[in-house]
């Protein structure tokens, strides 16, 4: 699995950037949700993104974000790719990628096989994707709940016209089998790098690492 890129989302901490790019991360993610135990402020985002050195990009996460908070986010915050982590339509996608010439990472939830429609749809307007597991009903956040789904549903379907990530309860344990499952090339999570809701651990991002490159 050496070929694997992985993204680490959810660092608010210079040390996280330290250790994510000591485990040889591709990208790292912040997090634009006031729900979320990641939310940063642009002020902190702006502090973290600085930190990060040259070939790793910088991806800002957010969630059905207007342009005003997109536009402090962009005018502040040193970024190589935005992560549309809502309901954003494929219209939506489609303005903010104009409006701000940023890469754009649509994130797709997945629960069933009638969910991959919505791939073949935003692959028209997005540079990357991110598959995802769905929402459940109960959760107060669409993404970053450390839950996956059933990988078997990409199983065959591996090929998309954008690059795509795998998410959703990655952990050291079942990434290999996740992406032999999948054929993913992109790995991103967030949960399973955690020793405490939103306090990510150095340790444990090594450990991701490794286990997505033995
Ligand atoms: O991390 C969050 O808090 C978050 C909030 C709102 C939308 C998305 C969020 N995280 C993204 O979800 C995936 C999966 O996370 P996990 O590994 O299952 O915890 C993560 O990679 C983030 O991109």
């Amino acid at each position: 699995m050496s070929d694997v890129s992985i993204k680490y989302c959810g660092l608010s901490r210079p040390q996280d950037v330290v250790a994510a790019a000591e485990a040889g991360a591709r990208y790292v993610g912040f997090v634009f949700f006031p729900k979320s135990p990641r939310n940063v402020t642009v002020a902190q985002a702006r502090a973290l993104a600085l930190e990060v050195p040259l070939g790793i990009a910088k991806v800002a996460l957010v969630v059905n974000a207007d342009d005003a908070t997109l536009d402090e986010i962009v005018e502040n915050v040193p970024l190589d790719m935005l992560q549309l982590h809502g309901s954003e339509s494929p219209a939506r996608v489609a303005e903010i990628r104009a409006r701000y010439g940023l890469p754009v990472m649509k994130a797709i939830g997945v629960a069933e096989a009638a969910d991959l429609a919505a791939i073949d749809t935003y692959a028209e307007v997005a540079d990357q994707l991110l598959i995802d597991t769905k929402k459940p009903k109960d959760a107060d956040r669409p993404g970053g709940n450390g839950l996956s789904f059933d990988w078997g549903l990409l199983a065959g379907r591996k090929y998309w016209t954008v690059p795509w990530m795998l998410a959703g309860g990655l952990t050291q344990d079942n990434v290999a089998e996740a992406v032999r499952i999948t054929g993913a090339k992109q790995v991103d999570l967030s949960s399973a790098i955690e020793s405490a809701p939103g306090v990510k651990d150095a340790g444990l991002m090594h450990a991701f690492a490794q286990a997505v490159r033995a």
